[in-house]
């Protein structure tokens, strides 16, 4: 498998392993739940099953009451990556996408008291709603890119990503040092602040401004 073979959505889904999720990279959003700015990249997994394309509603887990969205840059793993360089880590980046991190807000505050971990709050069926993709020669900065998500038509996160804390670059080294990054595999950068409780009936459109948009509805 190589980088062409991925050029679309559908194909990196189908070579997905899993989708790692960087957790408080942008200090507005760790500021405005209460947490610390970590020292450094903080992480967890979702897998593949989350993983939704449009089309595909965006659905709370059961007993859920405050299903929060975070939209995230993604970056989609082009050649296999273990223990990589900062140096080279671009190298290994086959292009960008955006997605959601839905996250049962209220699973993930009982999990936080209980010193337990977040899979249920974050890895549910369809959690990841993923739109679009971008090829890495079609993007030279990704950290120079607007991030937004409107809900209901109105804006509720909108953030540049040169203020993530820790630079893809520093994330594709630290990651590899613990395990293998696929092609295929998907990095989620983290996201900025604006997250909020999501409803039946909403429409969340969301993308980088100017190159890509989508659009998913939530049962
Ligand atoms: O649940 C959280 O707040 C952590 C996280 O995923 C993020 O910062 O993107
Ligand atoms: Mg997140």
């Amino acid at each position: 498998m190589n980088i062409s073979d991925m050029s679309s959505l559908a194909n990196f889904r189908n070579l997905a392993t899993k989708i790692v999720c960087v957790g408080r990279n942008y200090k507005d959003h760790a500021l405005e739940l209460g947490n610390a700015i970590p020292m450094k990249p903080m992480l967890f997994v979702k897998t593949v099953n989350s993983f939704i394309v449009e089309g595909e509603p965006i659905v709370a887990p059961p007993g859920c009451q405050n299903l929060h969205q975070e939209v995230e840059l993604g970056v989609v793993i082009g050649k296999k990556a273990s223990k990589i360089s900062k140096s080279n880590a671009m190298d290994y980046i086959g292009g960008y996408t955006v997605a959601l991190d839905m996250t049962a807000r209220d699973f993930q505050d009982e999990a936080k008291k209980a010193g337990a971990p977040w899979f249920l709050a974050k890895s549910f069926d369809g959690s990841c709603p993923v739109g679009g993709f971008i090829p890495s020669s079609d993007l030279q900065n990704p950290h120079d890119v607007e991030l937004f998500c409107k809900i209901n038509g109105k804006d509720q996160q909108r953030c540049r990503t040169d203020v993530m804390i820790f630079d893809i670059p520093t994330l594709l080294e630290y990651t590899t040092q613990f395990f293998t990054l696929e092609v295929g595999d998907v990095v989620l950068t983290g996201t900025p602040a604006g997250v909020t409780k999501i409803n039946s009936g909403d429409v969340i459109e969301f993308g980088i401004t100017g190159r890509i948009e989508s659009k998913f509805l939530v049962n």
